[in-house]
């Protein structure tokens, strides 16, 4: 019910267009039942010599042209009135599908942009929970799913319904025996499309589930194509992709041969029911219980009813398919959305950051941050060090307000982040990741990603900041070059630098690089560092790394161990100390003095 009720919601502005199809589809089936009474009154009156058993407006009409005589005469016109009536039918089968597709379409549109919208607007936490293939697939082909069934197979229903009123009621008048003989299948085959329909929804479902276990498959592999063929896991991704092709082939299969009993079943029960008709129907008119023309108003009202009845348990079972896709979608809409527009405030951010007994876990059990509390003053720079899984990104994830803390508060300027605007609070922290994303755009608009109408000059600058200007130069189109599969490959370093000139250029009062110079070399890493430092002397930065040169030049470097500040102060004052920062300074010293020492005597 509540999947209709979306449907009800999705077709608004569309409702009218969808009215009018179903008009048309009445009056292209009220078309279709009349073109049997044509010939049955040609039959029967106008070459047989049975009365005339038509509207009074036809009698009148028949008589001022000269009466049934006059039309046996002239039979061309009965034959024009057959042709006129499947013209006018075939005009507005026309009408009905034009109108259902551009509705259909339209809905698939906004179906599709509200979805996008949504996922948008996610939560980062849920994006890390939800399994990408699956998310493709509903976007891709349930969204298909409904708009086929919009587009054909809901103005099928009122066929259905239009058909069987208006043949019922011509048949009952025409004669009761014979339209009770003619309907006796007709419940069983509803029953039965009924009982399919209910089968075929959960087998549906399993297949869609395993199709998207397939593009998951499918998706990893080639996004971790160089891990796969680093670790030699060719044959294992195969044999993960064989395994799960073949358990989407085997659901497939048996949806086919549940459809394939369905149909000839229905079929063999159909043309029973056929069969029936003929042979009753012929006896009644032998014997001169119905006319000739009768007979041909039956059966071809059987043949004209069977098959959309039959068509019935289709439009069912695609209706199951589709409350099914309807069902997925609406999993996806009905996720809260972070509030990014909403309220919040939307203070000038000056850059003091501030972190009081903060503890943070992402299952709401085990803790990743335990009681950290430290303040960060404007325009100030501070490294943070610590192992891997100390939580220093998770860190991040806090200030940037991509999941909530648990305990304690972190305010920027006195201001709660809680309080904050998200939208507002990301847009004045500028974040450079370990592997960034680039968009296969040109390197131009890559780095110029972060603001709308930015000028070249400002791209130039921010590349000269980042070291990246004269390697972009160096390519023969320049900052026009592609990225991606048409375009230059760039070093893992390159593409570090890329993603430094993007986030220079919203000129965020807060700059954030986790782990992002790990792939630039020392001494490009101190240049970029220096031209920032000249460049934005007011700007808070937080730098992420493991590399201690980089690290020793911060105005203070905190320590984290396990999810704890353990240390904090300047380079010199926890040089004095024992503890991380003097274990992690020694150990990379010596592996410096050995390398040079190793240099000096060639033999590296
Ligand atoms: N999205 C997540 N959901 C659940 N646990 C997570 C998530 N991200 C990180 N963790 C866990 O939180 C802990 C801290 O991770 P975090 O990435 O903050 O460490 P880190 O110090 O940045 O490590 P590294 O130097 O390796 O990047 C780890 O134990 C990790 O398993």
């Amino acid at each position: 019910m509540k999947n209709i009720r979306l449907l009800w919601r999705l077709m608004k502005g569309n409702r009218i267009l969808y009215f009018a199809s179903m008009i048309s589809m009445g009056l292209a089936t009220l078309f279709a039942i009349v073109s049997p009474l044509v010939i049955r009154v040609t039959i029967d009156s106008i070459i047989g010599n049975q009365p005339l058993e038509v509207p009074l407006w036809i009698a009148r009409w028949i008589d001022s042209i000269g009466g049934k005589e006059y039309l046996y005469d002239n039979l061309w016109i009965p034959a024009l009135l057959l042709v006129a009536i499947t013209v006018a039918n075939g005009v507005f089968l026309y009408t009905k599908g034009k109108w259902s597709a551009i509705a259909a379409e339209d809905i698939a549109k906004k179906m599709k942009e509200e979805l996008y919208d949504h996922i948008q607007h996610q939560p980062y936490s849920w994006h890390g929970k939800v399994d990408t293939g699956d998310l493709i697939q509903r976007c891709t082909s349930d969204v298909e799913t409904i708009r086929r069934f919009l587009a054909v197979q809901f103005v099928e229903i009122s066929r259905v319904i239009f058909m069987l009123v208006f043949s019922l009621s011509i048949m009952l008048v025409l004669d009761v025996k014979m339209t009770l003989i003619s309907m006796a299948v007709v419940p069983l085959l509803l029953i039965f499309s009924w009982v399919f329909y209910n089968k075929v929804r959960k087998s549906f479902q399993l297949a869609d589930e395993s199709e998207a276990r397939l593009s998951t498959v499918l998706q990893e592999n080639l996004a971790g194509v160089r891990i796969v063929r680093a670790f030699g896991r060719q044959a294992f991704e195969q044999d993960k992709f064989k395994e799960r092709n073949k358990e989407f082939r085997d659901l497939v299969y048996h949806l086919v041969v549940l459809l394939a009993w369905y149909w000839s079943l229905s079929d063999i029960l159909s043309l029973l029911q056929m069969g029936a008709v003929l042979v009753v129907g012929s006896y009644l008119a032998g014997t001169g219980v119905i006319t000739l023309g009768t007979l041909v108003v039956f059966t071809t009202y059987e043949g004209m009813l069977l098959w959309p009845i039959r068509q019935l348990g289709r439009i069912l079972a695609d209706m199951g398919k589709t409350m099914v896709s309807l069902g997925r979608v609406k999993e996806i809409l009905d996720q809260p959305r972070e509030d990014m527009n909403g309220q919040g405030l939307t203070p000038t951010i000056k850059g003091k950051i501030q972190f009081n007994n903060v503890s943070f876990s992402y299952d709401k059990e085990s803790p990743i941050l335990k009681n950290i509390s430290f303040t960060i003053e404007k325009g100030k720079t501070i490294a943070v060090i610590g192992p891997t899984g100390s939580g220093k990104s998770s860190l991040v994830h806090l200030l940037q307000g991509l999941y909530d803390y648990d305990g304690g508060s972190i305010t920027i300027d006195g201001i709660e982040l809680r309080d904050m605007n998200k939208q507002h609070l990301r847009k004045n922290i500028g974040i450079v990741l370990q592997e960034p994303f680039l968009y296969s755009k040109t390197l131009g608009e890559n780095i110029g990603l972060a603001k709308r109408r930015v000028k070249p000059a400002e791209i130039y600058e921010a590349a000269n900041v980042a070291s990246i200007h004269e390697v972009i130069e160096s390519f023969e189109h320049g900052y026009d070059t592609p990225v991606g599969e048409r375009g230059v490959t760039l070093s893992g370093g390159q593409k570090q630098r890329i993603a430094i000139a993007r986030t220079i250029i919203q000129k965020a009062p807060i700059l954030i690089f986790d782990d992002s110079l790990s792939a630039i070399d020392t001494e490009t890493d101190a240049a970029i560092r220096k031209s920032l430092r000249e460049k934005s002397e007011k700007v808070t930065t937080i730098i992420i790394s493991h590399r201690i040169t980089t690290i020793a030049e911060a105005d203070y470097i905190m320590a984290l161990d396990q999810g704890q500040l353990v240390q904090w102060g300047t380079h010199e004052e926890l040089m004095k100390q024992e503890g991380l920062y003097r274990r992690i300074w020694n150990i990379q010293n010596q592996l410096e003095q050995d390398l040079d020492r190793e240099l000096q005597e060639g033999r590296v």
